[in-house]
């Protein structure tokens, strides 16, 4: 069967600081953070079903992340909701991780802080 991977993007406003950063990331600031969210899998092949040609309907891909991330970080002080150091990496991560245990075939994680700066997390990348 034919495979493919498929994206959706998403934007959300968050503040954050990095304790212990020496230069100006150590004091409270924000970004507009983009977030790509990939999902690998068999283009299904079933004519007359509601997801004949898909790999995954976008719009139930949308509904999922909007509940499992973007509700949670948008407009939210980033370091008052988690126990990691908020950089870009530890945050895709746990992204990553919050994804594949609610069973969403993630194949790969792009997370824009700024327009000039991204993290890409694969499946597979996250260690214990
Ligand atoms: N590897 C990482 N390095 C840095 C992170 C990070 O998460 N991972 N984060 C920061 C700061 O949070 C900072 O906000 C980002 O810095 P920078 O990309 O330099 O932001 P600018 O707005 O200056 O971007 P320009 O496009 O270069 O103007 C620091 N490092
Ligand atoms: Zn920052």
């Amino acid at each position: 069967m034919a495979k493919a991977t498929i994206v959706k993007e998403f934007t959300f406003d968050a503040a954050h600081r990095l304790e212990g950063y020496q230069g100006l990331c150590q004091n409270l600031h924000g970004h507009t953070y983009k977030l790509q969210v990939g999902i690998y899998g068999p283009v299904k092949n079933e004519a007359g079903a509601a997801d004949d040609g898909m790999v995954w309907d976008f719009v139930k891909l949308k509904q999922a992340i909007k509940e499992k991330i973007i509700d949670k970080l948008d407009h939210q002080y980033i370091n008052e909701l988690v126990s990691f150091r908020p950089t870009s990496e530890n945050i895709a991560l746990w992204m990553m991780k919050t994804l594949l245990a609610a069973n969403i075939p993630v194949k790969f994680i792009r997370l824009y802080e700024t327009p000039t700066s991204y993290v890409e997390i694969h499946e597979g990348d996250i260690g214990e």
